[in-house]
């Protein structure tokens, strides 16, 4: 049985973040979280380009992919129901654009946009419990690596 998996090596690897600005107490945290995780693996080039929303995300994310520039691409945002009614449509279309961006254009991009009901289960997971700003990155580094081996 051959396993291929990616590993976690940072060196040479070059990586598109685009962080949403919307609820930037929460993405602000995120991205803390994913640059620490980048740094301490050894990723050697990192850019970061800020967009409004979450809803902004795809199209950016698109930009990055097909410049032919970097490895992998990380989508950082944070959806927030609170009394937000078009939370839904944000949420399904940032994810949707996400996935078709990754396809299309045949580079990873991973999908760290938390959705959540309210800013106290953001908080949670963009640092009170656990930050997920760092997951996502491993995920990143993880399927950059594992791309050049297929
Ligand atoms: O990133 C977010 N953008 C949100 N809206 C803004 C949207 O992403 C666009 O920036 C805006 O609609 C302009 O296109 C959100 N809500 O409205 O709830 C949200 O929770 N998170």
């Amino acid at each position: 049985v051959k396993r291929i998996e990616g590993d976690f090596i940072g060196k040479g690897l070059r990586i598109g973040v685009v962080i949403a600005r919307f609820n930037d107490l929460l993405t602000g945290e995120l991205l803390k979280g994913a640059l620490d995780c980048f740094e301490r693996h050894g990723v050697d080039r990192v850019d970061v380009v800020k967009v409004p929303g979450s809803f902004e995300i795809p199209l950016v994310a698109k930009k990055l992919a097909e410049s032919g520039k970097y490895d992998a691409v990380l989508a950082l945002g944070a959806v927030v129901r609170g009394e937000t009614r078009h939370f839904e449509l944000v949420a399904n279309e940032v994810a949707k654009g996400v996935a078709k961006v990754s396809l299309d254009s045949g580079v990873p991009v991973i999908f760290g946009v938390i959705t959540v009901e309210d800013e106290l289960q953001g908080l949670n997971r963009a640092g009170i419990k656990s930050n997920k700003g760092f997951e996502y990155a491993m995920a990143t580094l993880e399927m950059a690596n594992l791309m050049k081996k297929l």
